[in-house]
Parts: C-alpha cells; sequence; structure tokens
C-alpha cells in the first residue's frame, strides 16, 4: 500500500511544501538549468554537482598519474561488483546479486540467452507489444538462435494469462512503461509466470530510483536497468544486472568474455564461468564511464527510497490534477503509476517544442504523447504547478503552431 498523498490545490500551498520537503536538501546537489524546469529525467538526468571532480580524479590522478598500478591501488578491478553492491539497496538484492556492465540492451541478451538455455523444453519468450522496443528487439534476436524459438508479443500485459501456456520459456516486462507510465505489480505478476514454469526477467529503467524496488521479495529470477535516469549516472553510463542466488550456478550466459571467466588473469585457453554474479560480465566497462556512476551513488546512499516514493506520487498527482481536460494516459491509481505523466496530443511534438522555449524541459514519444519525469529529488511542487499552468497557456494560446516548432532532429 502506498502512504496517503498531499496533492497541493494552489501555488501557495506548492511552496509550503516545498519548504517542508525531507528531499529539498538534495536540490543543490544537481545542476539545473538556471531559467527552467527539467522534467526528462525520465530519459537522461542531470549532472550531479559532484561529478566533474569525481571524474576529474578518476582521469588525472588515477589513470593520469597512478597509471596502471590503479587496477589495484584504486580498486578499479572491483568496480563492477562493489558498484553493483551500491546499487543493490536500490532494488532490493543483496551484496553479490548485482553487477554492473555493458548496456541494458546487451545485459538482455545475455540474461534471455540464459533463461532460454535453463528452459530446454520451452522457445517462446513474451513481451508487451508496445514495451521500449530495444527489448523486443533483443528478445526477436535472441529467439532467433534458438531452434524453435519465437517472440511473442502480447497486446498488453493484461492479457498474460491468455499468452503464459507451457512453451513459453520467459516473460520480459517494463516494471514502468516509458510512455504510459504505468507500474505493475511485480510480486503478483512473478508468481502467476513462475506458476506457469516460465521465468520472470523485469526491465526497470524507468523505476529504479523512482519506485521502490523489491527484488528479493518478489522472487525475480533476472533483472535488467540503466544508471542514466532517475540515478543521474550521465548520458550512456553502463547499465546494471541482477540475477537470483539460485540462478547462479546455472546460468549460462553466452558473451562469455575474458572478465566472466573464473580468473581472468591466468589467461587459459578455456572458458570456465567465474562464480556468482561475476559470470555475467564479458569486458571491462568504461572506466570513465563508471566514475560518473560512483559519483552519483554518493548521493543516493543518503536518498530515503520511501520520501521518494511519497514526494513522486504528488508530483505525478499535482501534475494529473492540473492536466483536467487534456488526455492523461497514465493512470491515476497512485499504486499503478511510477513517475512520469503522459498526455496524448495529436500535436504532441510541436506542443513539447514549445514548452522547452518557455523553459519547461519534456520529451515527444511517436505517435502522439507528451511525456514529463518527475524527478523528486531536484524537482519542486511550485516547479511543477508552474510547468501544468505553462502547459495550459501553450495549448490555450496555440503558440505551437509556429513553423519553427516543426523541425525535427535525429532524436527527439
Ligand atoms: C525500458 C528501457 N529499456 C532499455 C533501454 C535501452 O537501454 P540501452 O540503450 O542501455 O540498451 C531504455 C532506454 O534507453 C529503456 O527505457
Ligand atoms: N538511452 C538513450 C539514448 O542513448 C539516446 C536517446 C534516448 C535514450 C533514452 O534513454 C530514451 C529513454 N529510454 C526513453 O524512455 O525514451
Amino acid at each position: 500500500m502506498s502512504a496517503p498523498v498531499t496533492i497541493p490545490g494552489t501555488r501557495e500551498q506548492c511552496a509550503a511544501l516545498d519548504a517542508v520537503d525531507p528531499l529539498a536538501p538534495f536540490r543543490k546537489e544537481f545542476t539545473l538549468p538556471a531559467n527552467g524546469v527539467y522534467l526528462d529525467g525520465n530519459s537522461l538526468g542531470v549532472l550531479p554537482v559532484r561529478t566533474p571532480e569525481v571524474v576529474r580524479r578518476t582521469v588525472e590522478e588515477e589513470w593520469g598519474r597512478d597509471l596502471i598500478t590503479s587496477w589495484n591501488k584504486h580498486g578499479w578491478t572491483e568496480l563492477p561488483y562493489t558498484l553493483g553492491d551500491r546499487i543493490a539497496p536500490l532494488v532490493g538484492a543483496g551484496a553479490g546479486e548485482v553487477v554492473v556492465c555493458d548496456s541494458v540492451s546487451v545485459n538482455l541478451f545475455k540474461l534471455l540467452t540464459a533463461a532460454l538455455r535453463m528452459r530446454p523444453g520451452r522457445r517462446t519468450v513474451l513481451g508487451e507489444r508496445d514495451t521500449f522496443p530495444t527489448d523486443l528487439y533483443i528478445a526477436e534476436g535472441v529467439t532467433g538462435l534458438f531452434e524453435g524459438g519465437s517472440s511473442v508479443l502480447m497486446p498488453s500485459v493484461d492479457d498474460l494469462d491468455a499468452y503464459l501456456d507451457e512453451g513459453v520459456a520467459a516473460v520480459v516486462l517494463s516494471h514502468v512503461d516509458y510512455r504510459t507510465g504505468r507500474l505493475l505489480d511485480m510480486a503478483e505478476i512473478t508468481a502467476r509466470v513462475h506458476r506457469a514454469g516460465a521465468l520472470m526477467i523485469w526491465d526497470v529503467c524507468h523505476s529504479v530510483g523512482a519506485v521502490p524496488i523489491e527484488l528479493t521479495a518478489c522472487d525475480v529470477d533476472f533483472a535488467v536497468g540503466c544508471t542514466y535516469k532517475y540515478l543521474n549516472a550521465g548520458p550512456c553510463a553502463p547499465a546494471f544486472l541482477y540475477a537470483a542466488p539460485r540462478h547462479h550456478a546455472v546460468a549460462e550466459q553466452p558473451l562469455t568474455g575474458w572478465f566472466g571467466h573464473a580468473e581472468p588473469f591466468a589467461f587459459d585457453s578455456g572458458y570456465r564461468p567465474a562464480e556468482g554474479i561475476g559470470r555475467f560480465l564479458t569486458s571491462f566497462p568504461s572506466l570513465l564511464a563508471l566514475s560518473g556512476l560512483r559519483a552519483t551513488l554518493e548521493i543516493w546512499e543518503q536518498v530515503d527510497l520511501r520520501e521518494v516514493r511519497a514526494k513522486s506520487l504528488a508530483l505525478t498527482g499535482l501534475f494529473i490534477e492540473q492536466a483536467q481536460g487534456l488526455d492523461v494516459v497514465t493512470p491515476r491509481r497512485p499504486e499503478e503509476r511510477g513517475s512520469q505523466v503522459a498526455i496524448r496530443h495529436p500535436d504532441g511534438f510541436p506542443v513539447v517544442q514549445a514548452m522547452i522555449e518557455r523553459g519547461v524541459i519534456g520529451d515527444f514519444r511517436a505517435p502522439d504523447l507528451i511525456r514529463f519525469g518527475f524527478t523528486p529529488l531536484y524537482v519542486s511542487y511550485t516547479e511543477v504547478w508552474d510547468a501544468a499552468a505553462a502547459l495550459r497557456e501553450v495549448l490555450a494560446s496555440g503558440e505551437w503552431r509556429a513553423e519553427r516548432f516543426n523541425r525535427r532532429g535525429a532524436v527527439t
């Protein structure tokens, strides 16, 4: 059950909530736009103030000065594990259950292949048709490698029971949907998938750092997540993966690179997987990118995720209230939504551009969704109030119809 949430009804009430917000002190930890409000932390998190100095130390003092001795002297060798252990509390996992490496897509490739190998009599991977496409593309790629393999797309997770037959080896779902912001019941769905004899893989990209996650308590088999959204580790920062300890000895991932070997520096000719979570590594992740993650995790160690969740629900609730009359596709029930609000509008793209010109940065997802992400560590109630007012004004004035708002770049 979620804690009761107070939704402010006036700008004054927003200011009063900001004044007593237990997360307000974190705002100074982040580099925020001077004139505007950033509501896109669900796509790319902002720069923590401390990150440039941490990265500078890695570059100048570790790489530049201590050179190759840094592998031991500065614990480089251990970073995929130590950083994984620091992410673990954010996803309800224990030490030695999370490792930082590669991208979400690559990690999903490794885990899905391992899952299919663990269910030899079954050859189907199930996913939602409208989930973040890379997950579906990877499922297609992996199942294509197995004789009789197929990736099956359900119209929606609501159809799960109809699709969960004895051919299903694994189900891949996003904990929070990247478009609608719908939050799924991880415990209930995982249990249902297990009852059907399949393995459950969660993509927590849009929930980690925004919603408390309980991978162990929910009995999840595997999970993948990214660090550059709510965690603020930096553009294209390394991803992480979780594997339940019961699978460590049996899961065989296919990208058997030297860092997944039991003894990488024995330089054996044959592959022997490491015991434990280490077997999911392939190569060593970019050291410079790891230092961005190292920096931001120092902040996360001070954060109470229950406070994050309570404020997130209040911010999204406030925005939904203030967007009355618009086609909000995000669930209104608090227990069913993550930390973003999406609004369907046929001219969503120029509307988002007009908002950006006013200093409110959200984004657009084809074909017709306007998306705003609410990151409780650095977004205030007053900013959300003002952003909703700006949206109403942009729509009422029709200013988005100006020709300049229709020029598209490669990334929207
Ligand atoms: C739900 C989800 N899964 C996967 C990805 C892609 O991850 P990567 O680029 O690390 O492969 C993203 C975002 O980019 C995402 O939102
Ligand atoms: N990872 C991204 C990238 O490398 C380029 C552009 C966008 C992204 C994103 O993360 C998009 C994001 N997953 C989304 O929810 O739309």
